[in-house]
């Protein structure tokens, strides 16, 4: 691996749905501790990409390199060093706020994440709402959640699809700060964004899609 590689480097990405591209030839790179935000209008690809970054779109030509490393011949690493939020999450229904982020936090090879958890929770402005279920939070506190079940993880590089979905002026406020604060700590951030508050406050570059014809 050499020192110099970039955190994530995309050469010449393409995917296609059935037989039509609707990614072609992608180029970018991404170093650590800096954030790319993909723009661009509805259905221009940014999904896509993300998808084809965390391994659930395979795509049909290029390469997607972590580190200097193909990502698929890294499956392990990927694992542990990639925390995305592209969908919404299912929840347990069973387990409270508090106790999904533990669960993650332990399952992430953290013994004793109590004060983690609580330090999250306040941060994304659950505490009140530690215990309760997630079919008890409002849409935009299960949003919070998710959001801080890619923050209660060990992470190289942070995938976030749209991150501001749902969340109020002060919740997006306060994602633009954390995201600094993630880059800050050398945590490399690739975030697709329809908020250009949220790209302005956050990304060091923009990588614009256009939808193919
Ligand atoms: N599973 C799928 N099967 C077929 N076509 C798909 C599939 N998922 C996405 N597409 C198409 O691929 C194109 C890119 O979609 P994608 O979701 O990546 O765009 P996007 O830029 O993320 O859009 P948005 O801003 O609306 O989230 C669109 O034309 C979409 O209809």
């Amino acid at each position: 691996m050499s020192k110099a590689a970039p955190r994530l480097a995309v050469q010449g990405l393409r995917h296609l749905y059935a037989d039509r591209p609707v990614i072609e030839d992608l180029t970018f790179t991404l170093a650590a501790g800096r954030a790319i935000a993909l723009v661009g209008p509805n259905g221009a690809g940014k999904t896509t990409v993300l998808k084809c970054i965390v391994g659930s779109a395979e795509p049909a030509a290029g390469k997607i390199l972590l580190d200097g490393l193909p990502i698929d011949e890294r499956a392990e690493a990927v694992r542990r060093d990639v925390a995305s939020l592209l969908d919404d999450l299912d929840f347990f229904p069973d387990l409270s706020a508090a106790e999904h982020l533990d669960l993650l936090a332990r399952a992430h090879g953290n013994p004793e994440p109590e004060d983690l958890v609580d330090t999250l929770l306040d941060d994304v402005g659950l505490l009140a709402a530690a215990d309760q279920l997630p079919g008890s939070l409002s849409s935009g506190q299960r949003r919070r959640l998710a959001l801080a079940t890619a923050l209660v993880r060990p992470r190289k590089l942070l995938v976030l699809d749209e991150p501001e979905q749902r969340l109020d002026t002060a919740g997006v406020e306060w994602l633009a700060e954390r995201l600094r604060e993630e880059k800050k700590a050398g945590t490399s951030i690739l975030f697709a964004s329809h908020d250009t508050t949220l790209v302005d406050a956050v990304a060091d570059e923009t990588v614009a899609l256009t939808p193919l014809p």
